[in-house]
């Protein structure tokens, strides 16, 4: 089997001065998750390694760089899949950890649960040695600009949710095992405890090897409502291609419950897809040694992967 790995940085509107750290991060998670899968890493390995990247990266809305809820303070959920056992691993309403996607994979590996939240999630961090950091360490400027406008009497909720940036990931390894990963910072100015789709099997991702992966991104409580990820894998049970099952469960979120959204997907025997119903979703993908990605419908570039590596060692 070859390894596949797509990546996702967030649906929505993203602007034009944050679109090529957009490209150039989900760009370098993609190569750097292909890069564990090509030295016969695993898919869940692969695709936690490219959401940590992301989250380091203030360009997104995870780990550094996530938004603020109501309060200013950063609350951050987070899931992973192992597609050959269906276990899976999450945290929601994380503070003061840098990659809430190494704690959702130590849920998932050092406890018998799948879920820990807040309080609960702060003290198992704890128990496993993940370190604390100060919760300004996640705050970029941008996003505390973000959230003081959104206070404003006067402003347009809107524009609260535009250009986020929520991450995610699937992959495929050499063995047939599909994985997800999922992290975000969930919406702008959200309420103190709002848990999204993304901590949510099912919502945020969903990976099984007897169909694939998916990593989804958008409005969370319209993701909840239809269980995008799940619905997704379901029509490619019933023998839709990946990106036909994308397009089919993203339209019936629209038209079902208004919700608009982006998902990235991978079945077992390699095949991909990148589909939105918003206007803009960063993705990247590498397969077969070559590197595509874009933003807007439509758009993709591609290049091989030694000419990609070789343009990031000269700083992209
Ligand atoms: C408004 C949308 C289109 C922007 C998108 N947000 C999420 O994916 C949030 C996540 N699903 C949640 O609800 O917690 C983003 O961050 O790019």
């Amino acid at each position: 089997m070859r390894p596949v790995i797509v990546v996702h940085g967030g649906a929505g509107r993203i602007f034009k001065e944050r679109e090529e750290g957009c490209r150039a991060g989900v760009v370098r998670a993609a190569l750097q998750g292909y890069g564990v899968l090509k030295q016969g890493g695993s898919a869940l390995d692969a695709v936690e390694e490219a959401v940590r990247s992301m989250e380091d990266d203030p360009h997104f809305n995870a780990g550094c760089g996530s938004v603020l809820n109501e309060e200013g303070e950063v609350e951050m959920d987070a899931i992973i899949m192992d597609g050959k056992n269906l276990a899976s691993g999450a945290v929601s309403a994380v503070k003061r950890i840098a990659n809430p996607i190494k704690l959702a994979r130590l849920v998932m590996e050092k406890t018998k649960h799948m879920l820990l939240t807040d309080h609960g999630a702060r003290l198992f961090a704890q128990a496993m040695g993940v370190p604390e950091i100060p919760g300004e360490k996640l705050i970029t400027e941008r996003s505390r600009e973000r959230w003081k406008k959104n206070l404003e009497p006067d402003s347009n909720p809107v524009e609260f949710q535009k250009d986020l940036g929520t991450v995610g990931a699937v992959a495929v390894d050499s063995e047939g095992n599909v994985a997800c990963a999922t992290s975000t910072g969930g919406l702008s100015n959200k309420l103190v405890g709002r848990v999204g789709d993304t901590a949510c099997i099912g919502s945020g991702g969903y990976a099984d090897n007897s169909s694939g992966a998916t990593s989804t991104t958008g409005h969370g409580e319209s993701i909840m409502k239809v269980v995008l990820a799940r619905l997704i894998l379901y029509h490619m049970e019933q023998g839709m291609s990946p990106e036909m099952a994308a397009d089919t469960a993203l339209e019936y979120m629209k038209t079902r419950v208004g919700g608009l959204g982006g998902v990235i997907v991978v079945s077992s025997s390699g095949e991909w897809a990148a589909r939105f119903s918003t206007k803009q979703m960063s993705w990247a993908t590498v397969k077969d040694d070559e590197l595509h990605y874009g933003i807007y419908t439509g758009e993709r570039h591609t290049k091989s992967v030694d000419e990609a590596l070789a343009s990031e060692s000269e700083g992209f």
